[in-house]
């Protein structure tokens, strides 16, 4: 199983790459989104000095109409050659003039001498209108004509030369109006009389009088005739745009004027509009009022618009956070999960150290013939014994054995079968006690000693140990003590003093061996007077003769 460090600095490193990629993306969508509003700002000005173009170049285009106005407010007659030398002046330098043209007011009575007056250098002349199939006829019989009378210039302007404008109905009205309250005022988009193509197109009229009338009777009265401007829309608005820089919008010009809305012209001249219309970045500017209609202008930039003024920063700022993000993360990721690796190999080397230490004492520990502790296992637990029974006041028992006769055992039975009869001798004796706090171990050659701490009645499990081996039955006819293998045991019992040494205590039990030796062998020690004695006395025991204390 993975380790819980192991398994939350991985969950750590991970979360924190996805957040770094998430910020990474959040600052480049964030850029993304300043540049598009830093873009979309750019477009409005765009827009607006495209709309300021036009409004200018409509502005021009009006003052050179009070410039052929004031002609005629300073002359009693204009002449057609003063009209046509002002006007062509000023059609040299105003190139989306359509024409210049002037329509005086022309009474019933005074029809015929107009027209003769104008035959004498174009003998066809003669007052027209448009008939209902709409080709032009000569005009019908009115009070009231407003003959084209003088047209700059004339050539692509044939046409229109002698077109009567009172003629049709809705623009009559219209100069009426103009007439009536002295107004400069444009018409709505109108086919020109003189369009070969399918472009719409304009008039401004603008009411000349004689002096300065200030009723609407007495301007009706001193009425001299109209200047007239004749506009193509799509020429005017090229000429005013074109000299603007941005490219790529696609331009819709609109007339707003009164409830319905009309479409003017639409410019998608750009060769630079690419891909779709941003329909959402759309802007409507609308312009100075001029001949009394408003005229708006719509702007839709094309995606190649945008796409020009987009840098590729918020690309780079994603792209290289992300790649940062990864490579850091990832090396993080791989340096983390190497020091893991380091110090899990460090842990388990330390585990087996631990291990082969344990294996190594546990060796150190442990009698290498039988298999049970050995004598420096058994001294150190000595003295742990001998200070806690010290220290708590209670009894501490020795059990020495000896197996009797083995030197002659070896000769007899030679040395691997002594090594058997240890090794089952020592089996017997571990068996033979039974509380974990015993300790069985090999004192020395063919000696074992047992460590009893705390226990009533050593002499019992002394005896008990003698008579198990005795029932091991290990053959040994060449014994002078029995038939099988026997052991000799010395026995003894202390309540420790700090006057008494574990050496006397191990002297002691050493000598009730011997004397169980000398006594004929096969044989343990009986207490002799265990409950009268006091502390620090070491408990002999009296020996049992025979094979057992019974
Ligand atoms: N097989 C074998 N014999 C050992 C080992 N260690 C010591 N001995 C022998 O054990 C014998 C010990 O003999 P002693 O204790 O001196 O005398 P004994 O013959 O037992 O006589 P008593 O002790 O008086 O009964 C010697 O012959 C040693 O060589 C061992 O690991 N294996």
């Amino acid at each position: 199983m993975m380790p819980v460090y192991k398994a939350f600095s991985r969950r750590f490193i991970i979360l924190s790459m996805l957040l770094g990629l998430l910020l990474s993306g959040f600052f480049g969508a964030m850029l993304y989104q300043k540049e598009l509003a830093i873009i979309e700002t750019d477009f409005k000005r765009d827009v607006d000095d495209k709309a300021m173009a036009l409004e200018r170049e409509l502005l021009a285009n009006l003052e050179v109409l009070f410039a052929i106005k004031s002609l005629f407010n300073s002359s009693e007659e204009v002449t057609a050659n003063e009209f046509e030398n002002l006007a062509s002046d000023f059609l040299a330098r105003h190139h989306d003039i359509q024409a210049l043209e002037w329509a005086p007011k022309v009474t019933g009575d005074n029809r015929e001498a107009f027209e003769a007056a104008r035959r004498e250098i174009y003998p066809d002349f003669e007052f027209t209108e448009r008939a209902s199939q709409g080709s032009m006829t000569k005009a019908g019989i009115r009070d009231v004509y407003f003959p084209v009378y003088f047209v700059e210039p004339l050539k692509g302007n044939e046409v229109a030369f002698g077109f009567d404008l009172a003629s049709n109905e809705s623009r009559l009205s219209m100069i009426n109006r103009a007439i009536d309250r002295d107004l400069t005022l444009a018409t709505k988009s109108i086919t020109l009389v003189q369009e070969v193509f399918d472009q719409k197109g304009f008039l401004i009229v603008m009411p000349v009088y004689e002096g300065e009338p200030s009723t609407v009777s007495k301007r009706q009265e001193k009425l001299q005739g109209i200047v007239l401007g004749v506009y193509r829309i799509a020429d005017i608005f090229e000429s005013a745009v074109k000299h603007t820089g941005a490219t790529g919008i696609r331009l819709l010009l609109k007339d707003n004027t009164g409830a319905d809305a009309e479409e003017l012209y639409a410019n998608y001249s750009s060769d630079k509009v690419l891909g779709s219309l941003q329909k959402s970045f759309s802007y409507s500017r609308s312009l100075k009022r001029i001949g009394g209609r408003q005229w708006t202008l719509i702007a839709t930039p094309s995606q190649g618009y945008i796409a020009e003024r987009q840098s590729l920063l918020p690309f780079f700022v994603c792209a290289f956070g992300s790649i940062f993000v990864l490579v850091g993360g990832g090396y993080i990721f791989l340096a983390t999960e190497h020091s893991t690796m380091i110090r899990e190999e460090a842990v388990e080397r330390n585990r087996e150290l631990d291990e082969a230490k344990l294996a190594l004492e546990e060796l150190s520990f442990t009698d290498g013939l039988t298999g049970i502790a050995n004598r420096q296992c058994f001294d150190i637990r000595f003295e742990e014994e001998w200070l806690r029974a010290l220290r708590d006041g209670t009894s501490l028992s020795l059990i020495m054995v000896d197996l009797d006769n083995f030197r002659l055992f070896n000769n007899t039975y030679g040395y691997i079968g002594g090594d058997q009869c240890l090794r089952d001798i020592a089996n017997k004796l571990a068996l033979t006690t039974n509380r974990t706090t015993d300790l069985v171990a090999r004192y020395d050659a063919d000696q074992f000693v047992i460590l009893l701490p705390n226990t009533d009645e050593p002499v019992l499990l002394a005896d008990k140990c003698r008579i198990n081996i005795e029932k091991l039955h290990i053959p040994y006819q060449a014994s002078s003590v029995s038939d099988y293998m026997t052991v000799s045991v010395g026995v003894a019992s202390m309540i420790p003093t700090k006057h008494r040494s574990q050496a006397d205590f191990m002297a002691n039990v050493k000598e009730l061996l011997a004397q169980a030796k000398e006594l004929g062998k096969n044989r343990v020690g009986i207490a002799r007077d265990i409950l009268a004695a006091n502390r620090g006395d070491i408990l002999k025991f009296q020996y049992s003769q025979g094979r057992s204390t019974e």
